[in-house]
């Protein structure tokens, strides 16, 4: 049986306060789907509303194509894992586990043959005696999940469940996550505001500002691909270029930056831009390349302001003074121009590029197509 989740132009109101504003889209059976965005977005009230402890203002929630209105959160095929776990501190693992076998009244043996199993599911097979303060804070919640798993729910909601742990072990959990997502094949609907997470473990990703979805996409299209400019500047790191369009060859756009820049990008959505308008260019710092010695677009001349060392990554700032080739060189130490920011180029360290010293002069260069050419708007807060 189908067990899609569709949200049908569903609005959540708190008085004047719209928290949730007309998110429509399906997740698919079996599907790894997460709400990316900041905090009070709306990720939270969304959930809720699949889960059935709040009703939407206006729209609806559909599970297999039912129609949930009035129907509770202990009658949906749901289950919800919070940040804050809630193991019961006095039971041991399997007794736990097998809690909610216990209120539905499933005799001793059959709970303590499921607990086994889940126990195997979760890769932790020898722990059902221990006690949870025994457990690491990654094992426990593990446990959390065959938890929720024991009620044999068809969509699992998780709400952050990874804030509380740190950084080595969210990491380690991401990929335990997806594997046990992997082997049971339900839904699993996640809300983050971690980014890293949405992308590493998901399908599907929707990315929230301000109660809106700005875009369902795989996290590869929404890292590369993205639609707004809320998404470019949310979702991994880039230089935000605010420009005005000059001309137009189908997709291909030709661009004067606020600092006197001329750039070549490409219209996201196949967008056809008017010479004159406001639009904002988004690159990369990845993209950013020490330039070749052929001609070639965006050919800039800049100077290190700054370079940081990340073990596997340099990040270098640069101040940019003009397109090689059109007006200006490289500019004055000390001088900025793309919006008023350094651009920044990441490169691998892998000895291909040698150190380089504050001042130091370059050209470098991107691709126009990787250069997203999107209509001014919101930028994420950093
Ligand atoms: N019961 C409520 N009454 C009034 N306002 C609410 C209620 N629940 C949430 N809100 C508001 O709705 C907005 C969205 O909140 P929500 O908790 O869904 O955000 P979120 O994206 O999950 O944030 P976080 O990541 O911080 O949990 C916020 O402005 C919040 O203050």
């Amino acid at each position: 049986m189908s067990r899609d989740v569709t949200l049908e132009h569903v609005t959540i109101r708190f008085g004047s306060h719209t928290a949730v504003d007309d998110a429509h889209l399906t997740i698919r059976s079996g599907e790894f789907f997460s709400f990316l965005g900041p905090s009070g977005c709306g990720k939270t009230t969304l959930l809720r509303c699949v889960s059935g402890f709040l009703e939407p203002t206006e729209g609806r929630v559909l599970i297999g194509g039912e129609d949930m209105r009035g129907v509770g959160p202990n009658r949906r095929p749901t289950a919800l894992i919070f940040q804050n776990l809630a193991l019961f501190p006095l039971m041991s693992v399997a007794e736990n586990i097998a809690f909610a076998l216990e209120v539905r009244g499933v005799g001793r043996q059959a709970r303590r043959k499921r607990a086994v199993e889940l126990l195997e599911l979760i890769a932790l097979p020898h722990v059902g005696d221990k006690k949870v303060y025994e457990l690491s804070g990654g094992q426990r919640q593990r446990v959390a999940i065959a938890r929720a798993l024991a009620a044999e729910p068809q969509i699992l909601l998780l709400d952050e469940p990874l804030s509380a742990l740190d950084l080595k072990l969210r990491q380690h959990m991401r990929s335990e996550l997806r594997a046990i997502q992997r082997r049971v094949g339900l839904t699993f609907i996640y809300i983050t505001h971690d980014q890293g997470e949405a992308l590493t473990m998901s399908d599907r990703v929707a990315v929230m500002s301000e109660g809106r979805i700005e875009q369902v996409d795989e996290p590869l299209a929404v890292y590369d691909h993205p639609k707004t400019s809320f998404v470019a500047s949310f979702v991994g790191e880039t230089n935000v270029l605010p420009a005005t369009v000059t001309g137009r060859d189908g997709t291909d756009v030709t661009l004067q930056t606020d600092g006197g820049l001329i750039v070549q990008g490409f219209a996201v959505g196949r967008r056809q831009y008017r010479a004159g308008e406001r639009c904002q260019v988004f690159v990369r710092p990845e993209q950013i390349k020490v330039a070749p010695p052929e001609p070639g677009p965006n050919r800039l001349a800049a100077r290190v302001l700054a370079e940081e060392f990340e073990g596997n990554l340099r990040h270098v700032s640069l101040a940019v003074g003009g397109s090689v080739g059109g007006s200006g060189g490289a500019p004055a130490v000390g001088a900025l121009a793309v919006g008023g920011q350094p651009l920044r180029m990441s490169v691998v360290n892998d000895g291909s590029l040698p150190p380089l010293q504050p001042d130091a002069a370059l050209t470098v260069t991107f691709d126009p197509s990787v250069a997203s050419v999107l209509p001014e708007g919101p930028l994420a807060r950093a």
